[in-house]
């Protein structure tokens, strides 16, 4: 079942809108976005709506895998990114890397 709206916590909104982060990494059961499918987004917390993103593509990565390229486009480094993902994924080796953008508003 693709998704119909996606959401992110409300700490990564600047970075999205500022277009220094362009991808996400979900598990299995957020990974149900195609190329070209436009979401809209919303924080996690309170559900409030803040942008529109383009999907570019969506790729299978495991966290071993995860590079400082992987880092740069969440506009963190590589530490940084492994203590996000064990914080929200525990345990979690399968990944899934979203590349979008963000939609003029
Ligand atoms: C709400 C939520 O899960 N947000 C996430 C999860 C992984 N990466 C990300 O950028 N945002």
């Amino acid at each position: 079942m693709l998704l119909t709206k996606i959401t992110f916590f409300e700490r990564f909104e600047h970075d999205i809108l500022s277009g220094s982060k362009t991808i996400t990494l979900r598990d299995e059961a957020e990974s149900h976005v195609i190329a070209g499918q436009i979401l809209p987004v919303s924080t996690f917390e309170t559900d409030r709506w803040f942008c529109d993103i383009q999907i570019i593509d969506v790729t299978p990565v495991k966290l071993t895998e995860l590079t400082k390229v992987h880092a740069k486009q969440e506009n963190m480094t590589l530490p940084q990114l492994r203590d996000v993902i064990a914080e929200i994924y525990p345990g979690l080796e399968q990944l899934f890397m979203i590349r979008f953008r963000i939609l003029p508003q």
